[in-house]
């Protein structure tokens, strides 16, 4: 299959497999892209090697996916992938001094290795991944620093990512978790936990404004960042009969976009039609007023749970 044909239908075709765990196969796709599979007594799952980015999560007592993905994702080196969980880091959104740079940082279009799997009590499956020290991620940012990401899949998906400061000199970084939550519809969900928070509107050049109800959407483009929340948050979908609980650590912001009818249009890998309606992404971050400052031999962890309450 030519790259055209893998952009045009989004699932690329896997050419070999192999089992590196009872519960994990690895899989490399006709673009040599690697992936790793995981299907253990609770949930499955699948995480693109390139970005440590999982594409899909979905626990066995659930009927529909948590996580969206695109159909027309494109599956393709030194891209992202529209959907899943990507990583932004070490910047969030574009790099604040030079545009040519890759947005939202480059650790999501970078090939990361395993470094272990194992199963937990509860008989979910943690993955430790570690991104490669790349020329092109040496060519972004030339300081020491060691950054890894542990998936631990499950009734819950829960992401860890440490960033280690191996420099001598302290330094700032920006970083976030863009899921894409899988919703029935746009227009029937709400979100909670954000009442009262103050939110910079990427729409409006980051006016600042405090949000007074839950989050509703009526399918324009919506772009915020609440500054300064740390708190959990909640998608209500009236349509699945689910609500997404997302909580949090080492967080103290966090974004919620949806491209809109128009923006999505214009993207080229939102999906056909109106994909983007079954879409929010509701990101755990520390950027703008909230980046972060890691000291010389410390560690700084960015973390999320996704768990479902079905009604
Ligand atoms: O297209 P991407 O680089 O993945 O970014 C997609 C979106 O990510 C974030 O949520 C930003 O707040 C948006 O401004 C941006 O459009």
């Amino acid at each position: 299959m030519t790259v055209e044909a893998t952009l045009q239908h989004g699932q690329p075709e896997m050419t070999k497999r192999m089992q590196l765990h009872a519960h994990v196969s690895q899989l490399q796709d006709e673009n040599g892209l690697q992936y790793l599979e995981i299907d253990n007594p609770l949930a499955t799952g699948k995480i693109a090697l390139q970005g440590a980015h999982v594409m899909q999560w979905q626990p066995k007592f659930l009927s529909d996916p948590v996580l969206w993905l695109s159909s027309n994702a494109r599956y393709i080196k030194g891209r992202s992938i529209r959907g899943g969980t990507p990583i932004c880091w070490p910047w969030f959104g574009a790099h604040p001094t030079d545009s040519t740079l890759c947005p939202h940082g480059f650790a999501r279009v970078i090939p990361w290795r395993v470094m272990d799997i194992d199963a937990t009590q509860t008989g979910a499956t943690r993955i430790i991944l570690e991104m490669q020290q790349t020329p092109e991620a040496q060519r972004q940012l030339s300081y020491p620093y060691e950054l890894t990401l542990t998936i631990t899949i499950g009734r819950r998906l829960r992401i860890d990512m440490a960033t280690t400061n191996l420099a001598e000199h302290p330094f700032v970084i920006g970083e976030a978790f863009h899921t894409y939550f899988n919703v029935s519809d746009i227009s029937n969900i709400h979100i909670t936990g954000m009442q009262d928070c103050v939110y910079m509107d990427k729409l409006l050049r980051y006016e600042r404004n405090v949000e007074h109800n839950a989050l509703a959407f009526d399918g324009k483009e919506y772009d915020r960042v609440y500054v300064n929340h740390s708190a959990d948050c909640a998608i209500h979908d009236s349509g699945y009969n689910r609500i997404i609980h997302i909580a949090k650590s080492g967080s103290d912001a966090t974004v919620v976009w949806n491209p809109g009818a128009e923006k999505a249009g214009s993207m080229g890998d939102m999906g056909t039609a109106d994909e983007w309606r079954k879409t929010i992404c509701v990101e755990t971050t520390n950027a703008l007023d909230n980046m972060v400052v890691i000291n010389p031999g410390r560690k700084h962890t960015l973390s999320a749970e996704y768990s479902i309450e079905t009604l």
